[in-house]
């Protein structure tokens, strides 16, 4: 701004605001910053979420104020650079990076920007393929013969790695096929990678050696290539699929007939070049958009990590006719996912009593959008785990949410020098937070503590009552964490209406036969006793009480809904001596009271489950189920009060229950120690008393076709859920397993199923249809034999 003599510029010789540059200047620098610590120490400082928002700002700042845009502004320029570790060699070809699509208009937006350049509106083929999260590199094969490989550094020039490149052993050194086919020279490009199973692995081994773990397989994979010992690369099980051409010449009378680069990829496999098995070629965005979404939802399924879909337009000559900006070819576009690890900060650490008793440090953050949907809770498990992350409260941290995966806090991110908020270092504290009772380890010399308190602690209570609405309990499905709370614990009354699990069922306690005027009292009873409850509203972000504008909390009455009378009603009702009744029972109320009634006939495995037995979950409370049939004769053999019973000795009644397929020697004497409780046995009495069955009726009606037999259920099926599925096998004495190997016998395949059928075909085993799964559960493998070929 030399020349501008005005004592307060405003704006420079391109019009633009000094604010906006200094602005500009800030970002730009950050970006620089981000780019040497990603491409040249492997060690980002930054989220790649944080990156591409820097990026996209700058493009924003650009866009608005189009003096900015020089040739040298990060948005203008293939990222990276190069170290001096490694010679510097220049590209025959410059490599470039790619320009971003982070929603399907972007990718609408892309493709009409395609036709309107190439002045046509036929469609065109697009190849989709993965966007392989690891490090570019160019091969250089002369003849044939790999000369060069270099790293894309600023995409003009890289770095020399071809000796650390010649230990990547799928990498071939001489090009297979034929060598008449060979070009003169060929520039291949691809992506280096480390497979994510190698990942963690090295991971493990870098943690275990005392050295710091790769942040992620993109960064592992670049450190791995970019050692100036070849020996420790090759230690490194990397791998390589090409994904492109760069500098081409074929020597006479070669090369003819390839104008696609899906054939260029054809050509590579040919030569022994490894490509990547999951490239399609699709007719259109629509299909592309299919790969994306497929993609979006098996992106764990892939043995490398992918974090978007590159789109190509397939034919050369029209990738020609596209050409290329500094930056990025015009032809191609990468979708990029959401993103699964971001940055947030960690403002609290809290800790949660589970059903157990456990108790598990959870951090609280501040909202982050993270993989498609916002987190703020992650457990922290236990406080060895708090310590090996080395998190303080105050600190910011990195978030990976992957997939399905649980919200997982990977450890602190880099702190901002000029960041002063406070930091504090988190200590577990000493009592349950609860109940106050001192926390204990869970047995001896664990990590883990858990509150003793196992009777009268709330959130144990209260943890109990929700998992006895869980679906693998008596699936209550009213009875959720809220439920639970607002029946155990309510602001008012001060005497609960369910004080713990054992009068649950007294809200419905009439017994089957009871007379419909009983059953009338005891559910009008039980109305008005929940019509008192009042919860406090609590915000969900931050679980704290709401106040209204005044400060009063402000509360809600679940169970209850308040009816507005007009004046007229009152005087009428005042008139003819009535009292006007002011409210009525919430839907909630009735339906928990119609599904409580319900779950007092369902079978007895699901009674067992939601007893909150330890190591008793629903594979063995069906074994005991089966072998004992009711309740009552499972008290014979583990409950020393039965009466009219000989109750064997506990080592008696350990070996009759660890005789039980499915039931080990752990069980038994679980159950045998819950039974022990006397407050145990009285829920068991008090549901009995309150008509819980507990028994299951001798079944003769369902065929036991499947004795012996294992099934695996994959896909959706139309006629059965999956938990549907599962009983019907159980039901008829099968085996329903959730993983496919050699001991599975059959494998039914729904819509949609993923590795599991793949792998069922890999190892050549039975698949069927949902039909065929229908005549497997009325006639047993017989009635699904392979037709007989008469060899
Ligand atoms: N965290 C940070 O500080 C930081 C810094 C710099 C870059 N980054 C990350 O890197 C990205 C920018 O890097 P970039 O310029 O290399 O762009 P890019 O990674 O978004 O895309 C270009 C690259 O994709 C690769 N690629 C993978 N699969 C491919 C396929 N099938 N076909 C073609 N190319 C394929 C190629 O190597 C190509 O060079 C950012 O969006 C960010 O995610 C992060």
């Amino acid at each position: 701004m030399g020349h501008v003599s005005d004592a307060t510029p405003v704006t420079d010789e391109h019009d633009v605001p000094a604010e906006a540059r200094h602005r500009w200047t800030e970002l730009a620098e950050q970006v620089r910053a981000d780019q040497f610590a990603y491409y040249v120490r492997d060690a980002p400082t930054s989220s790649d979420a944080e990156y591409d928002e820097r990026m996209r700002a700058l493009e924003r700042l650009e866009e608005e104020h189009p003096g900015l845009r020089t040739p040298d502004s990060p948005t203008q320029r293939v990222g990276g650079t190069f170290s001096t570790d490694f010679a510097a060699v220049e590209h025959v070809q410059r490599m470039l990076s790619l320009d971003n699509a982070f929603s399907r208009d972007d990718l609408v937006a892309w493709s009409e920007r395609v036709h309107r350049d190439l002045e046509s509106t036929a469609p065109l083929e697009y190849l989709c393929e993965l966007k392989i999260d690891g490090l570019a590199i160019a091969l250089l094969y002369e003849k044939g013969r790999l000369v060069r490989a270099a790293t894309r550094g600023d995409g003009r020039t890289g770095e020399d790695v071809t000796l650390n490149v010649r230990t990547i052993p799928t990498i071939p050194d001489v090009l297979g096929g034929d060598p008449a086919t060979h070009p003169d020279l060929i520039e291949i490009r691809g992506e280096v990678f480390l497979p994510v199973e190698a990942f963690r692995a090295l991971n493990e081994a870098q943690v275990a050696a005392g050295k710091a773990p790769f942040a992620n397989p993109r960064n592992a994979a670049a450190g791995s290539l970019r050692q100036k010992d070849p020996r420790v690369t090759a230690s490194r099980p990397l791998r390589m699929y090409a994904h492109g051409i760069g500098a081409l010449t074929w020597g006479q009378g070669r090369g003819t007939g390839i104008d696609r680069q899906s054939q260029v990829y054809d050509l590579l496999a040919g030569w022994g070049v490894p490509t990547s098995t999951h490239t399609r070629v699709v007719g259109g965005l629509d299909e592309v958009w299919e790969r994306v979404a497929y993609f979006g939802e098996h992106r764990h399924d892939v043995e490398h990590e992918i974090d978007g879909i590159v789109v190509k337009v397939d034919d050369i000559a029209l990738q020609r006719r596209l050409g290329a900006t500094s930056r990025a070819p015009r032809w191609a576009i990468a979708y990029k996912y959401p993103p699964e690890e971001v940055n947030t900060r960690l403002v609290a650490i809290e800790v949660g009593i589970g059903r157990t008793g456990r108790a598990t440090p959870f951090a609280v953050m501040e909202p982050v959008l993270v993989a498609g949907s916002t987190v703020r809770q992650a457990t922290l498990h236990n406080q060895d785990v708090v310590r090996v992350k080395g998190v303080r409260i105050g600190d910011m941290v990195v978030l990976r949410k992957a997939g399905d995966v649980i919200p997982e806090i990977v450890g602190p991110a880099p702190q901002a020098p000029d960041d002063d908020v406070p930091r504090v270092e988190w200590q577990m504290p000493a009592d349950c937070p609860e109940c106050g009772t001192p926390l204990r380890p869970m047995r001896e010399g664990d990590v883990d503590l858990r509150c003793p308190n196992a009777q009268g602690c709330p959130a144990q209570v209260r943890g109990r009552l929700e998992h006895i609405g869980s679906r693998g309990a008596f699936d209550i499905e009213v009875l959720g964490e809220v439920t639970a709370a607002a029946l155990t614990q309510p602001e008012v009354p001060e005497t609960p209406p369910v004080p713990n699990e054992a009068y649950l069922f007294d809200l419905v306690g009439y017994g089957p036969d009871a007379p419909a005027d009983e059953v009338e009292r005891v559910r009008a009873a039980s109305l008005a006793r929940l019509a008192e409850v009042e919860v406090v509203v609590r915000d969900a972000e931050t679980g704290l009480p709401k106040e209204d504008a005044d400060g009063t909390v402000r509360r809600r009455t679940p169970f209850r809904r308040t009816l507005k009378h007009t004046r007229a009603q009152r005087a009428a009702a005042e008139a003819e001596g009535r009292e006007l009744v002011d409210w009525e029972p919430s839907e909630a109320a009735r339906t928990l009271l119609d599904q409580l009634e319900i779950a007092k006939t369902k079978e007895l495995w699901r009674a067992i489950v939601a007893l909150s037995i330890r190591n008793v979950g629903p594979t063995a409370a069906r074994a005991l189920a089966q072998e004992f049939g009711s309740m009552r004769a499972l008290r014979e053999v583990v409950d020393p009060s039965a009466q009219d019973a000989d109750v064997p000795a506990p080592a008696d009644a350990v070996a009759r229950l660890a005789a039980v397929e499915g039931v080990g020697p752990t069980i038994a004497q679980s159950l045998l120690d819950w039974f022990a409780e006397p407050w145990h046995r009285e829920i068991v009495d008090r549901w009995e008393a309150a008509g819980v069955v507990m028994a299951d009726a001798a079944d003769e009606s369902t065929p036991r076709t499947l004795e012996g037999v294992t099934v695996v259920v994959t896909g959706s099926l139309e006629r059965f859920s999956r938990d549907g599925a599962k009983e019907a096998v159980l039901a008829r004495g099968g085996k329903a397993s959730g993983s496919v190997s050699k001991k599975t016998d059959f494998v039914v395949v729904g819509e949609n199923a993923g590795s599991k059928e793949a792998k069922a075909r890999e190892l050549g085993l039975r698949i069927l249809d949902e039909a065929g799964f229908e005549a497997l559960l009325a006639g047993g493998p017989a009635a699904v034999a392979p037709a007989d070929d008469g060899s």
